[in-house]
């Protein structure tokens, strides 16, 4: 394919994804439809192919834009996800590319972004803080030696009391941009959206929170600030760990699991994990009503 299309611009070539990926083989093809049809929270697709000659880590995203890394697997993550949903991005976060890059950044070892390392990444539904969020989160695995694990907690699992989901429910809470999204080009935290946390379906219930970034929109109202914390504590237990392997390709249903990362000590010598990342919208009408315009990028 990267001789077919010459110069790999996933910005580019994802107009296309959708037509292609229909050559992949049927039970690949199946296997994404079932997970949309069933709203299966967590899935992982494995023994995808990976380059024998992949790219050291590079030491954060920037830099894996500005050497052109890992476009074979990139390939292979915008085909399987193109069966999935419409690949989009966002114009404040790794520079409005479509295909990110998941790798630890110096300088970015406590953030709350994905170039953390030594802080955990805390439990959150991506991009909580805005409706056109994605509906799934798509993670390949390159390269991950020291097996860190990404963290997942599925609604399903939640065996919250009645009360406490009840407070949830309500139109209580602010969702505010992620630090990832905040700075002198991002969305200002005066954009949060004042949203429930628990929604949807009764028996397959919907989750929109940020552990970091959620709060209660109004600062008096210590029953919100309670749930959340209560909340927190029930997502510890609830809590699973994924150990992605190279190869593997999880795909997290953003409306039914939060999800993190453990942390761990980054090395910047090539060896240190890598994902590729790429969000996924169900209806990209969304994301064109959201920027007035036909991008896929939301600015
Ligand atoms: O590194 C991981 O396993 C998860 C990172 C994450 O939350 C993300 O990239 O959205
Ligand atoms: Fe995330």
């Amino acid at each position: 394919m990267l001789e077919e299309y010459g110069h790999w611009d996933p910005g580019h070539f994802v107009t296309h994804a959708k037509t292609v990926a229909e050559s992949l083989p049927i039970r690949v093809r199946q296997f994404f439809r079932r997970i949309q049809t069933d709203e299966t929270d967590v899935a992982v697709l494995s023994g995808l192919p990976l380059s024998n000659d992949l790219e050291p880590t590079p030491t954060g995203w920037d830099m894996a834009q500005k050497n052109g890394v890992g476009h074979r697997e990139e390939i292979v993550l915008m085909l399987c996800s193109a069966v999935l949903g419409e690949p989009f991005a966002w114009g404040n976060q790794q520079s409005g590319r479509i295909m990110h890059d998941v790798c630890p950044a110096p300088g970015k070892e406590r953030s709350e972004t994905s170039g953390s390392s030594t802080a955990p990444l805390s439990l959150h539904t991506e991009d909580a803080f805005h409706h056109c969020r994605c509906d799934h989160v798509a993670l390949y695995c390159l390269r991950n030696q020291d097996r860190i694990g990404t963290t997942v907690v599925r609604a399903d699992r939640l065996d919250l009391p009645e009360r406490l989901s009840g407070i949830l429910s309500e139109k209580r809470f602010h969702h505010r941009p992620d630090q990832s999204h905040v700075g002198p080009h991002g969305h200002s935290s005066g954009a949060a959206e004042v949203d429930a946390i628990l929604f949807g379906p009764p028996e397959a219930r919907y989750l929109r929170i940020d552990f970091d970034d959620t709060c209660a929109a109004d600062e008096d109202d210590h029953a919100a600030t309670e749930a959340i914390a209560e909340l927190y504590r029930y997502a510890c237990t609830a809590q699973e760990k994924v150990v992605l392997e190279p190869g593997d390709a999880i795909f997290l249903d953003n409306y039914r699991v939060v999800h993190g990362r453990d942390p761990f000590q980054p090395r910047y010598d090539g060896t240190d994990r890598w994902l590729k990342r790429v969000n996924l919208i169900r209806d990209l009408r969304r994301v064109f009503m959201a920027t007035e315009t036909r991008s896929r990028i939301v600015v």
